[in-house]
């Protein structure tokens, strides 16, 4: 059995990155970016004002000016203020010919159709957005490697860009295995629990970006389980399986992912809960069988899927491992990495109850996993470890 810091060794180094696509700027969200991206325009195309009130020349400042016409934003009329003249101008507008200066409306008096400036710290140029101020055409506007955040692509929107290159977020199946499981809303029969991992998995999927995964169920029958894990090979850029990769006579998921060519990379790793963790790759693809217990499948997921689905689309992991002191004194037998279910609050993890790995009732409660050394068996009260912060 090989440990929790060699299994992450190994799906880092066995994880392809996948080649870039073209993709609309609205479906390019949390991607990276994979190329430089160069302004097509000055952006703004105009000199345009950055307040209502009235725009002037500067050098008639100090005279009564009369209100000579009006630009609002959208304006495409041609005007023009000389010597003595402004206009009425609003946010947005481009100046008229002429001007070079915005006085704010709140500082001028108007009387007789002219205007006189109250405005002791104008300067030239003041509420004015210059040609290009934001961006000027043909320099780098985001570069290659950039998160896009909504802020990015709003930027992207605003300079006239609508499709870009970016690495793609990878495609999921998720094979759910089990003859027992039955699909909430339908009523338990003996021996019946409901179907929950694929619940979870979607849920954390889409926290991901990665709305499409697609979820299908397999019966505890090799044949069955190695035509859909063929299918899903061949569909998705990875392949989740939940339950059967243990040692029971129903457990059918190693098998099968031998009958489909799939190469082993592990199976079982020193860790509670997950321990029979499987790892494979066909081709450039990754296969996980995730061990069917539902803490399990989600404490597999934080650790070891949700980085891998990132450095798949050539982004940082998103689950960020911090130290926190334990507020509890905590024993476990030595042996396994012991990933506890807990509260992550100002510097203090507190481990929750129902840490047993058929139950969810504390990882719906909880924000962290506390990371409990292999090696170590008892955990002091103020004892400084790692924790892994949950995404929100
Ligand atoms: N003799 C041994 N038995 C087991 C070992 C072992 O080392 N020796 N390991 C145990 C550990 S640890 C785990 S974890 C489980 C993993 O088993 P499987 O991956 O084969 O999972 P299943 O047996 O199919 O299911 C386990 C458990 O989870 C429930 N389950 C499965 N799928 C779902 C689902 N989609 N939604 C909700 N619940 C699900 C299933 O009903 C079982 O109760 O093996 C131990 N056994
Ligand atoms: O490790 Mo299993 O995942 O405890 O239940």
């Amino acid at each position: 059995m090989i440990t929790v810091a060699e299994a992450k060794a190994l799906i880092a180094e066995n994880i392809f990155t996948l080649d870039a696509v073209k993709l609309p700027i609205e479906k390019a969200s949390r991607h990276i970016l994979a190329e430089d991206v160069f302004a097509i325009a000055d952006i703004p195309a105009f000199r345009q004002s950055s307040m209502d009130g009235y725009a002037i020349r500067f050098e008639d400042k100090d005279l009564p000016l009369f209100v000579h016409g009006e630009m609002a934003a959208g304006s495409a009329n041609a005007l023009t203020i000389k010597k003595g003249e402004t206009a009425r101008i609003f946010t947005g507008a481009p100046l008229p010919d002429g001007a070079d200066t915005v006085v704010m409306q709140e500082k001028i008096s108007l009387n007789d159709g002219r205007i006189s400036i109250l405005d002791d710290r104008l300067q030239v140029g003041l509420n004015v957005r210059g040609i290009g101020s934001e961006i000027k055409a043909s320099t780098l506007a985001m570069h290659k490697g950039s998160f896009l955040s909504p802020a990015a692509i709003g930027f992207l929107a605003g300079i006239g860009i609508t499709e870009i290159s970016v690495y793609p977020l990878p495609t999921v199946s998720i094979i759910v295995t089990g003859k027992e499981l039955c699909a909430p809303g339908e009523t338990l029969g003996f021996g019946q629990v409901y179907e929950s991992n694929s619940y979870s998995l979607k849920a954390a999927l889409e926290q991901a970006g990665i709305y499409k995964a697609e979820v299908i169920s397999a019966d505890d029958d090799l044949e069955i389980l190695s035509r859909i894990f063929e299918q899903a090979l061949k569909k998705s850029d990875v392949v989740l399986l939940t339950g059967g990769v243990s040692v029971g006579d129903y457990d059918f998921v190693l098998e099968a992912s031998r009958l489909c060519k799939v190469n082993q990379i592990f199976h079982k790793v020193k860790q509670k809960p997950g321990k029979p963790l499987f790892f494979g790759m066909k081709d450039n693809k990754p296969v996980f069988g995730l061990p069917g217990n539902p803490s399990s499948v989600l404490s597999c997921f934080y650790n070891y899927v949700l980085p891998a689905l990132y450095q798949m689309a050539h982004k940082n992991n998103p689950v960020k491992e911090i130290s926190a002191k334990l507020t509890d004194a905590y024993h476990k037998p030595a042996g396994l990495t012991h990933f506890l279910k807990g509260t992550y609050k100002d510097g203090l993890a507190t481990p929750l109850s129902a840490q047993e790995s058929f139950r969810l009732s504390s990882f719906a409660y909880a924000n962290c996993l506390i990371c409990l050394d292999e090696d170590s068996d008892h955990f002091e009260k103020d004892t400084t470890l790692n924790i892994l912060l949950i995404p929100e």
